[in-house]
């Protein structure tokens, strides 16, 4: 799919690192290097601002390497950036590690996957069909 985008940083457009990669690395772009304490969060800009059709979104999503050798997470888990937002692509991480976690600028901080997503039309009822589950859940399958 095509995605317009404005890129206000250094770096090359974001690219996909393997043949099969679903997400494209998000690159830091920060002034000077960012120091998060364990448990600190920043949010960090990205310096690209993009065009997403209609009837799609971008899902903001951690890397694995950093995570597990690091601890840096996203705090809000998946970011969602809507097909009408016009403004930067920010990375909002958290470093849940033991250690400071320093944020040069240019470093691979996240990823960025594109996925198709309907809106509902929500239809006020007064019940709903029955099923087996019912309302059974959180475990109620057992673990
Ligand atoms: O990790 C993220 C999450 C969101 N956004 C941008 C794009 C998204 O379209 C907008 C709003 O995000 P969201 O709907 O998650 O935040 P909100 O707190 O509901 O803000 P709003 O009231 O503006 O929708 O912020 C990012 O740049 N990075
Ligand atoms: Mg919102």
């Amino acid at each position: 799919m095509k995605i317009k985008i404005v890129k206000n940083n250094p770096f090359k457009l974001p690219e996909y690192e393997t043949k099969g990669s679903a997400g494209v690395d998000l690159q830091a772009n920060v002034e000077s290097p960012v120091v998060l304490k364990p448990m600190e969060r920043h949010l960090v800009p990205t310096g690209l601002f993009i065009e997403i059709p209609e009837g799609y979104e971008a899902q903001v999503r951690a890397r694995s390497g950093l995570a597990i050798k690091h601890g840096i997470s996203l705090v809000n888990g998946i970011g969602t950036i809507d097909s009408d937002y016009r403004g930067e692509i920010k990375v909002i991480l958290i470093n849940l590690g033991e250690k400071d976690f320093t944020i040069n600028s240019g470093d691979r901080i996240a990823q960025m996957v594109f996925i198709k997503h309907e809106q509902a039309d929500f239809e006020l009822v007064e019940e709903l069909n029955e099923t087996e589950r019912g309302a059974g859940g959180f475990g109620h399958t057992g673990v």
